[in-house]
C-alpha cells in the first residue's frame, strides 16, 4: 500500500490549532493553507526531474526543473482550501474541479460537478481534499478521473481515518496516499475521531 503520514514538527502544531473548536474561521482557514504548503513540499521532495543547462554570470552549470505536468483536483468544497499550497510550488498546474457532497443520512458521496480536461491523461493528478473519512468521496473522484483517461494519481489529505486509507486503497491500489494525521475511528455519523468536525464549514464559515 502506498501510504504516508508526513512527519514535521511544524504540521503538528498548524493541526492542533485546526482541530481545537475555539479556532475561528479565518485562523482555520490560514492554518489549512500553511498545512497544504507543508505536504507540497513534503510529497514533492522527490518528483521527478528533468535536467538542463544553465548559464551563471560565471560559467555553466546543470539546472533542474520538474519532468511531469501537474493537474491539481480539488473536492469540493473543503479541497478548495488545499490549492493555493500546492499553486505556490506547481504554479503552472491545471486545476480541475469535482464537487462530491456526502449525504447526511447514509453518508454516500453525491457527485454534483466536475471539469475534467483532456490533460488529465498526461499529467499527475493530484486530489485534494482535507478529509478522507469513509473514503467513498475520495473514491468516486478517483473513479471519474480515471473514467477520463487519468493514469497517474495521488490524494493529498489532512485527517484520514483507517476506514477510508483501507476503502481508497481497495478500490484504487495504485494510488499514492498521503495525509498529515492519521486518526484513530470514525463515529456513528462518519465523522473522523477525534477529527476537526465538518472541514468545509470551518474554511467557509457556514
Ligand atoms: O470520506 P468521506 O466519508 O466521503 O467524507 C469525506 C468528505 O466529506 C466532506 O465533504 P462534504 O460532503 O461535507 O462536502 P463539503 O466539503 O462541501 O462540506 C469532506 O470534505 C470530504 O470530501
Ligand atoms: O470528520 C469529517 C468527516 C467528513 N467530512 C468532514 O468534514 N469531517
Ligand atoms: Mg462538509
Amino acid at each position: 500500500m502506498h501510504f504516508t503520514v508526513i512527519e514535521h514538527a511544524l504540521l503538528k502544531a498548524d493541526l492542533s490549532v485546526i482541530r481545537d473548536e475555539k479556532t475561528p474561521n479565518g485562523l482555520f482557514r490560514n492554518r489549512i493553507a500553511r498545512i497544504s504548503e507543508i505536504l507540497a513540499v513534503e510529497i514533492l521532495k522527490n518528483a521527478e526531474l528533468k535536467h538542463f543547462s544553465v548559464q551563471t554570470p560565471l560559467e555553466k552549470t546543470v539546472g533542474f526543473g520538474l519532468r511531469n505536468s501537474y493537474v491539481l483536483v480539488p473536492v469540493l468544497r473543503a479541497g478548495l482550501g488545499l490549492v493555493d499550497g500546492f499553486l505556490k510550488f506547481l504554479p503552472d498546474a491545471g486545476v480541475s474541479h469535482i464537487g462530491v457532497s456526502r449525504d447526511e443520512t447514509t453518508h454516500e458521496p453525491n457527485f454534483y460537478y466536475s471539469n475534467i480536461p483532456e490533460k488529465i491523461q498526461e499529467s499527475i493528478c493530484i486530489i485534494l481534499d482535507p478529509m478522507l473519512a469513509t473514503g467513498g468521496s475520495a473514491t468516486l473522484a478517483a473513479d471519474l478521473l480515471k473514467a477520463k483517461g487519468a493514469k497517474r494519481l495521488m490524494l493529498v489529505s489532512v485527517v484520514a481515518a483507517p476506514e477510508g486509507v483501507r476503502k481508497l486503497n481497495e478500490h484504487h491500489p495504485d494510488i499514492a496516499i498521503y495525509t498529515a494525521a492519521l486518526d484513530r475511528a470514525l463515529n456513528v455519523n462518519k465523522f473522523i475521531l477525534p477529527g476537526l468536525g465538518d472541514a468545509g464549514d470551518r474554511i467557509f464559515g457556514t
